[in-house]
């Protein structure tokens, strides 16, 4: 959506194994500034690692990956500023009240600022992004599960990163805290600027923030489109239902739209209640991890 064009992201056959067991087999992807990447995938799928290796907090077994220009695994302080990254749950600083905290991370980052990008994000103006000036004065340990995590974002936000890695961003929020938290992320992305790779198991949220889907099953990403390009990829059919005659009908097809104009076109007014369920991207997902999973096994078996 927005974007202006230059590589940020840049993993080319990403292997990792942990003792003799291989989690990443070859994974490919790139991202430009200012896209939006959500990374799929289920529960032991290698989305952690992948995102661990691209912060320099791990090292990778094989391939090559490079981070706004850089090989993670010999990043600089300078390097390092330029990220933000959301971890699972920030635990430590209890006693550090919300705005002390961020105001105290955020000297860190003032020797980073540039002419381009004024680093730290001012305090009172990030409490208010992420929806916590209310609290701002609250012990860290006071704070709801809710109000923490969003805490968590500010940690990542407070540098005023070029790149964002928000690893299940949202896990543990209420519906309105999940939708404000949206509305941040949407922001973010508008300016053109930062780019977010997040990681959900939310099908909803990466719907509805991505530019990219990129689906990471049997050790590869599997898919990497936008939302409607995947489902076009898949058998995943739509489904029609129509009333003519008092009678009911239903039928799947993956051409919704040109069926839809058929049937009206030979049943004209007989036509009520007409209702078109798309292939959802749950569909989509569930299918492409399928044959991803498939795959890995059958190479598997062959090796
Ligand atoms: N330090 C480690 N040592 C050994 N195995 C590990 C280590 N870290 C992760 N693994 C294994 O690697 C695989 C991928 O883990 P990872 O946490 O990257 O998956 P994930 O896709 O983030 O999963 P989830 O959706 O459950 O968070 C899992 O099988 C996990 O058990």
């Amino acid at each position: 959506m927005a974007t202006s064009g230059e590589i940020v992201l840049d993993v080319e056959g990403l292997r990792m194994r942990y003792g003799t067991t291989d989690v990443l087999h070859g994974v490919t992807f790139g991202a430009r500034q200012g896209e939006v990447l959500a990374l799929l995938g289920p529960n032991g799928a290698g989305k952690t690692t992948t995102i661990e290796i691209m912060e320099g907090f791990r090292a990778r077994s094989a391939g090559r990956v490079r981070v706004l220009g850089t090989d993670p695994a010999h990043g600089t302080e300078q390097w390092r500023a330029r990220l933000g990254v959301v971890l699972q749950s920030w635990r430590d600083h209890g006693r550090w009240r919300v705005r002390e905290l961020l105001a105290h991370l955020g000297t860190y980052y003032a020797p980073y600022s540039t002419d381009a990008i004024r680093r730290p994000w001012d305090t009172g103006e990030l409490l208010e992004a992420v929806g916590l000036s209310e609290h701002a004065d609250r012990k860290i340990r006071t704070l709801s599960g809710g109000q923490r995590r969003r805490l968590d974002v500010a940690i990542g936000l407070v540098g005023r990163p070029e790149l964002l890695f928000l690893d299940e961003p949202t896990a543990g929020f209420d519906p309105e805290a999940r939708h404000e938290f949206h509305g941040l992320v949407q922001r973010l992305a508008d300016d053109r600027e930062t780019t977010v790779l997040l990681t959900t198991h939310d099908l909803d949220e990466a719907d509805k923030l991505a530019d990219r889907i990129l689906i990471l099953a049997g050790g590869r990403i599997v898919a990497d489109g936008p939302a409607d390009d995947l489902a076009r990829r898949t058998t995943a059919a739509d489904e029609v239902r129509w009333t003519r005659d008092g009678r009911n009908f239903v039928t799947s097809t993956p051409g919704s739209t040109a069926f839809v104009r058929g049937l009206f076109h030979a049943y004209g007014e007989e036509i009520s209640g007409l209702e078109v369920r798309r292939a959802s991207l749950e569909d989509t997902y569930l299918e492409l991890v399928r044959q991803g999973e498939a795959a890995a096994r059958e190479a598997k078996a062959a090796q």
